[in-house]
């Protein structure tokens, strides 16, 4: 399991316990890559909003007005496993007994591998676009503080009103890359997507520069320089721009092309500075890509999601300046704090629709005045106007279930 992720399944046990005794739904999103896993996890104790509030007794909401129906507050969780360790993720949900969520009946505790396999064939499968889409929905109009733009080293949240949010362009950066025109709730047509994505970055990155794992090539490429590698304009105009056609002699003019002439061997090159070239390449290419393609339907916000991301500076702001430059500043790229769970988040929402348990969701955007998104952070739990989290927060929620 992912380092991020054990944090926040052990801060679930110990700071949390209230919150992680009755784990009621949950969501898998079984990528390339990675697995990403949301579930929800009611509390038995309330916020001291919701204490002023009067109107919840032991973690149940009945101010509903429908007797059908009780709302139960909770959080969300976001855990991420690598595509290729199953097997640790299997054991994480058997040992979080998440795979018990909806049992009618008592299971045998001593055979979990049969309770697992049991439960994961009455998995439902959706569609994996359409997830994406109702995730990245319900981030933007649900939770505070989710959508950020990143350019020269500033962050800046950007709060979008329900009735502006559409239409968007949302590109989901995992191992590879969808381009999806949203117009709507479930509204969207895959519009374009690229073989060249986090895959791409990640596999050339581990056979170039021998790294063991995604973090250890994104933190070397933070302290490489792509000029090393890369050749600039000014490497091709004597170290001047070329002002007529707008390119300034620090634009890159051909990623790697350094390594044609130089006759060097690979190991003489820093592995620092092939992981940064990669990075600024890969980043780049979707950044332009997803420009193009705002700019073929007129859009002017373009939200990148996917696990490439990894709330990384050097990514967003090669992304954000690349969008920046190509549209001479009429499109923004916007990055999201969940950034890699859309497609678990929007499968979980799929609890409403599929009818394969009682339970509909009322989540936050319609208790907004009460109900506030906090996130678990190493520091506890925090209001989100303090919380400096990325793939790891909790979010605050109440789910309605049928009585
Ligand atoms: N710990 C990690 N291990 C592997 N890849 C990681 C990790 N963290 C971030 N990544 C990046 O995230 C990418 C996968 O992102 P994501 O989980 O969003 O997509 P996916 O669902 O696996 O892919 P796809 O949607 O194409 O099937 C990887 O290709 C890699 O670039
Ligand atoms: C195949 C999916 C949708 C799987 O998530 C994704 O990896 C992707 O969008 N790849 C790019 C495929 C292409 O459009 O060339």
């Amino acid at each position: 399991m992912e380092g991020d992720g054990i944090k926040v399944a052990k801060l679930g046990e110990k700071e949390y316990k209230e919150c992680e005794d009755q784990v009621s739904h949950l969501a898998l999103d079984i990528g390339g890559s990675l697995i990403k896993i949301v579930y929800f996890s009611s509390s038995s104790s309330c916020s001291s909003d919701d204490q002023k509030h009067g109107i919840l007794k032991d973690g149940i909401d009945t101010s509903s007005g429908n007797l059908n129906y009780k709302f139960v507050t909770g959080r969300l969780h976001f855990v991420k496993f690598e595509t290729s360790k199953i097997s640790e993720c299997i054991k994480f949900i058997s040992s979080k007994s998440l795979h018990h969520y909806g049992d009618q009946d008592d299971e045998d505790p001593a055979s979990d591998k049969s309770i697992i396999k049991v439960n994961f064939s009455r998995l439902d499968k959706v569609d994996e676009m359409s997830c994406l889409v109702a995730g990245a929905n319900f981030l933007l109009k649900a939770v505070q503080r989710e959508a950020f733009t990143y350019m020269n080293g500033q962050k800046e949240y950007v709060q979008i009103a329900h009735e502006d949010l559409y239409p968007y362009l949302l590109v989901n950066v995992g191992s590879g890359v969808s381009m999806i025109k949203v117009d709507g709730d479930n509204e969207f047509e895959r519009v374009s997507g690229t073989s060249v994505g986090g895959g791409t970055f990640w596999g050339l990155g581990k056979l170039l520069t021998k790294c063991k794992s995604f973090d250890e090539l994104l933190e070397l490429s933070h302290q490489g320089n792509n000029r090393v590698i890369d050749m600039l304009v000014g490497d091709i105009y004597g170290g001047t721009d070329y002002s007529k056609i707008g390119l300034t002699s620090t634009t890159i003019a051909s990623s790697f092309g350094k390594a044609v002439s130089e006759n060097k061997e690979l190991e003489e090159y820093r592995a620092e500075d092939v992981a940064r070239s990669l990075l600024r390449m890969i980043s780049n290419n979707i950044g332009q890509i997803a420009y193009l393609n705002a700019l073929r339907f007129g859009l002017k916000r373009i939200f990148f999601g996917g696990f490439f991301i990894r709330g990384h500076e050097y990514t967003m702001d090669t992304i954000s300046v690349g969008v920046h430059f190509w549209s001479k500043g009429e499109a923004k790229a916007l990055f999201l704090r969940h950034e890699g769970f859309l497609g678990a988040l929007g499968a979980f929402r799929n609890y409403e629709k599929n009818g394969f348990t009682d339970v509909t969701h009322e989540f936050m955007e319609q208790h907004s005045s009460k109900a506030k998104s906090s996130f678990c952070t190493g520091d506890g739990l925090q209001s989100s106007t303090h919380a400096d989290v990325k793939d790891n927060g909790c979010i605050e929620c109440r789910v309605q279930v049928r009585n």
